[in-house]
């Protein structure tokens, strides 16, 4: 097995690197889609976002309420610390049992937002950091996604800066051009840096 952790500010173009990598045979394990999984009604993350703020971040059916929890978590770093003492070891934990569960022959990547603050770089055979320019991630988050500017400076200001993530990394991607630029990069990358392995 070969072990890829994948990471990248938000709306740095992660996603869009782990579906190349799908394509050219990885399994993906995405930590983003772990986090919303263990915040369903009854599972052990609601459960514990329940006990740390109280019943005000749930939406009348009882489901999370996203924006609620965001805007408390993303204005106040204690806050955003208690959330993330709640899920990090679950998501943590569900990714080393997928990515164990991918068998001997995997290519297994592993696609997480908060790799370098969570400190995981260590358990990966390789490191794959995407960048981009934060006005462009900026323009993304509040074009596409129809946040704020506040809220999307906000959220890059909650993560780890490019700098801190090239330092863990064996191989930056620079997205700063098109679509069709990045995928290149990320073919470069796995001829060059994982097909020699399999
Ligand atoms: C606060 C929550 C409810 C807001 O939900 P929302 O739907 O608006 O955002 P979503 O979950 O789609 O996350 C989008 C992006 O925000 C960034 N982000 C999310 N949580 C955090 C965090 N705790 N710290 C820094 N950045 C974060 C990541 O880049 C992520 O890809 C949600 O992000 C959450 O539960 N976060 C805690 C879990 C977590 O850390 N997830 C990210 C990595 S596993
Ligand atoms: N080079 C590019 N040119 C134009 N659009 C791009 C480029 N790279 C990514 N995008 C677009 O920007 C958005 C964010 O990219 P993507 O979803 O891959 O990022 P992400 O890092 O996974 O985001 P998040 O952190 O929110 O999960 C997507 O709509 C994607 O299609």
């Amino acid at each position: 097995m070969l072990t890829i952790g994948l990471t990248g500010g938000i709306a740095s173009g992660k996603s869009t690197v782990s579906r190349r990598l799908a394509e050219l045979g990885a399994t993906v394990v995405d930590a983003d889609a772990i986090a919303r999984a263990v915040q369903e009604p009854g599972q052990p993350g609601l459960e514990g976002i329940i006990a740390e703020f109280g019943p005000s971040v749930l939406t009348p059916e009882g489901r999370l309420d996203r924006q609620a929890l965001g805007a408390i978590v993303f204005a106040d770093p204690e806050a955003r610390a208690r959330l993330n003492a709640v899920i990090h070891p679950l998501v943590r934990r569900e990714a080393v049992r997928l990515a164990a569960a991918a068998g001997e022959d995997a290519v297994v990547v592993e696609d997480i937002p908060l790799l370098v603050e969570t400190g995981q770089h260590g358990r990966f055979d390789l490191v794959l950091t995407v960048q981009a320019p934060a006005e462009e991630r900026v323009r993304r988050m509040v074009e596409d996604r129809g946040m704020t500017e506040a809220d999307a400076r906000a959220r890059i200001a909650a993560q780890a800066t490019d700098e801190q993530r090239a330092a863990v990394s064996d191989v930056v991607l620079v997205n700063d051009g098109t679509v069709a630029d990045l995928l290149r990069q990320v073919d470069r990358f796995w001829a060059e840096r994982v097909a020699p392995r399999r």
